[in-house]
């Protein structure tokens, strides 16, 4: 089988809890014999009719959509175990935190860092997507750093990420209230503009540290989404670029097609500067010394 079925523990040393999801906890481990550390995924299976774990087909879904993913923005699997109680997924092991606490401890990011983050997210959103898959979960908590001092990053949970093919449509997937699209909420077919959706949503938190559609309620939530009911003259977006709030506007539209793609994203202006910033900084600094 592709999976190996010996213990785990005899591989591998389980050490500090990484984080939690849905039906499962990750763990650093350590391999026995290399001394590599990776992070352990250690999936529940869902036993018998019970509701606890998850199923073998969503479990076989999320390996298979890792298995085709091979970039450097996006987490890579090492290998798999298959225990009678739990699916182990070997993960490459990422230690720089979520970038969901990276911003709250910076409160809101230069345009400069915003734009770079994004634009990572975008280049692994284009990996997924030129392969038919959509995330359906992107939010600041599934992004993570590398490491502490670099600001690289990875997407890396995909357990509701799935190969789009326009045959069966894929509808009611539940993400995050915050991040999903109008047509997640409104239970019409989605595709990869969900995920751009979700893209608006984290560039807005990253220029303001505020979110757009966020409610006192869950029904309040889907209510400003399906609305598009978001602003920017928060006095947070003073002092944000027109390109930016360009940028996120052209994500924040209800029907998906008319939505920007990940190309059309990586090829905003406010993503792809015409030229180095640092000429645009050397410019305006030489104007300055005229003045
Ligand atoms: C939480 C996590 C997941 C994957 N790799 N490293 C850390």
């Amino acid at each position: 089988s592709v999976f190996k079925l010996e213990p785990f523990e005899d591989n591998y040393e389980v050490g500090e809890d990484l984080g939690s999801g849905h039906f499962a906890v990750v763990r650093k481990c350590i391999h026995r014999k290399t001394r590599q550390a990776f992070a352990a995924k250690f999936i529940r299976k869902r036993r018998g009719g019970g509701r606890k774990g998850a199923k073998m087909e969503d479990i076989v879904k999320e390996i298979n959509v890792l298995r085709c993913m091979n970039h450097p923005n996006v987490i890579s699997l090492h290998e798999v175990y298959d225990t009678k109680q739990e699916v182990i997924l070997v993960l490459e092991l990422v230690s720089g935190g979520e970038l969901f606490d990276y911003i709250s401890e910076k409160e809101a990011l230069s345009e400069e860092e915003a734009s770079a983050f994004i634009k990572q997210i975008l280049e692994g959103l284009k990996h997924l997507h030129d392969n038919s898959i959509v995330h359906l979960d992107l939010k600041p908590e599934n992004i993570m750093l590398l490491d502490r001092t670099s600001t690289k990053i990875k997407l890396i949970d995909f357990g509701l990420a799935r190969k789009i093919n326009d045959k069966d449509d894929v509808r009611a997937m539940m993400g995050t209230a915050e991040f999903i699209a109008p047509e997640v909420v409104s239970f019409e077919p989605l595709s990869l503009a969900t995920d751009m959706w979700s893209v608006g949503v984290i560039t807005y938190i990253l220029l303001s540290g505020s979110s757009p559609f966020l409610g006192e309620t869950l029904q309040e939530t889907y209510h400003n989404i399906t609305a598009l009911n978001f602003d920017f003259d928060h006095d947070l977006f003073q002092n944000t670029s027109d390109l930016a709030k360009d940028f996120i506007k052209r994500l924040f539209i209800k029907n998906p097609r008319k939505r920007g793609s990940v190309n059309d994203c990586l090829n905003h202006p406010w993503i792809k500067p015409s030229e180095p910033r640092e000429a645009i900084a050397r410019r305006s600094a030489m104007i300055n010394i005229d003045n």
